[in-house]
C-alpha cells in the first residue's frame, strides 16, 4: 500500500536545481502558484533533510488563498535525526511527521529535541537501519490515510524514490535558464544507474508555457 507520489520541481534548462553556493529562486511566480495549488490538493508533502537545512521551508499553502485545513501532512525524511529545534517544519502550522532511521532513534529519543518537538506535536516514524526504508514509509503514509503525496526534493531523494519504483508521476518547472557548475544539484542526483538501460522510462503526458516557463509532466513507466 502506498500514496500516489507526485515529484513536483523547479530545474534550469541544464537540469540543476540549485547552484554551488546554494542560490535556488528558480520558478516565476505563475509556477509558484501552480505548485502551492498542487499542495493544497495533495494529503501529504514530503521532502529530504538536506532540504529542511538548505531552505528551512514551510511547507504550508501560503502564496494562495488557504485555509490551515488547506494544508498537507508535512513528512521529512531525516534518517540521523538531525532536523533542527528552530525548523520551521516543526511549528504548528501544520501536522508534521519526521521519518528516521532505527539506528539514531535511541539517542535522539532521550534529546531535548525530541521533548519540545513531541510538545509541538511533531510526529515520528522510525524504519530501516541506517537509512530510511522509503518503501515502509509509503506503507505507514498510507495507513495514515495519505492517498496522494507530493516530494518536493531534493536531488538525493528524488533519486532514491524513484530507484525504488515509488514515483507515480513528475511535473517539471523548465526555467529558461543555464547556471551549469559540477557542484551544482540536479533534479536526480544520488548513484545514478550504471546504464541507459537500467534508467527509468518516463510517458510525456502535458507540456505548456506559464509565463517565461515551461511545464513538462510525464507518468513513470513501470
Ligand atoms: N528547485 C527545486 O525544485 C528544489 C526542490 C527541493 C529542494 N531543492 C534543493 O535541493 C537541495 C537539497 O538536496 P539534497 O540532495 O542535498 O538533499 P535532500 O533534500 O534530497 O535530502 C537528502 C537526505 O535525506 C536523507 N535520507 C534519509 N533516507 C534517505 C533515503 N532512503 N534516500 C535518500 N536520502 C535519504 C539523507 O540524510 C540524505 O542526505 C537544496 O539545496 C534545495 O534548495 C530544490
Ligand atoms: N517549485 C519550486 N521552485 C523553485 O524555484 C524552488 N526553489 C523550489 N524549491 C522547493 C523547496 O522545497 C523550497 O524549500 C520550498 O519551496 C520553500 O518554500 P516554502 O517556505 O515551503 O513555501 N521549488
Amino acid at each position: 500500500m502506498k500514496p500516489y507520489v507526485i515529484l513536483n520541481a523547479a530545474m534550469t534548462l541544464d537540469g540543476k536545481i540549485v547552484t554551488a553556493k546554494n542560490s535556488s529562486n528558480i520558478s516565476g511566480e505563475e509556477d509558484l502558484k501552480r505548485v502551492h495549488e498542487l499542495r493544497k490538493n495533495v494529503d501529504a508533502i514530503m521532502v529530504g533533510i538536506g532540504t529542511v537545512m538548505a531552505d528551512d521551508p514551510r511547507l504550508t499553502v501560503h502564496k494562495i488563498d488557504a485555509n490551515p485545513e488547506d494544508n498537507p501532512v508535512r513528512v521529512v525524511v531525516d534518517s540521523k535525526c538531525r532536523t533542527p529545534i528552530a525548523a520551521r517544519i516543526t511549528n504548528k502550522d501544520a501536522r508534521t511527521i519526521i521519518a528516521g532511521a532505527n539506528e539514531y532513534k535511541h539517542e535522539f529519543v532521550v534529546s531535548d529535541r525530541y521533548d519540545v518537538f513531541q510538545r509541538r506535536g511533531v510526529e515520528f516514524f522510525f524504519s530501516g537501519d541506517r537509512r530510511v526504508d522509503l518503501t515502509a514509509l509509503m506503507n505507514h503514509l498510507a495507513g495514515e490515510g495519505i492517498e496522494t503525496l507530493m516530494l518536493e526534493g531534493g536531488a538525493t531523494l528524488n533519486f532514491s524514490m524513484i530507484k525504488e519504483g515509488l514515483i507515480d508521476e513528475i511535473r517539471v518547472c523548465v526555467a529558461p535558464k543555464v547556471v551549469g557548475g559540477v557542484n551544482a544539484k540536479t533534479l536526480f542526483d544520488g548513484e545514478g544507474f550504471d546504464t541507459m538501460d537500467e534508467g527509468v522510462n518516463l510517458e510525456l503526458t502535458d507540456s505548456y508555457s506559464l509565463g517565461k516557463d515551461l511545464i513538462l509532466t510525464y507518468n513513470v513507466l513501470k
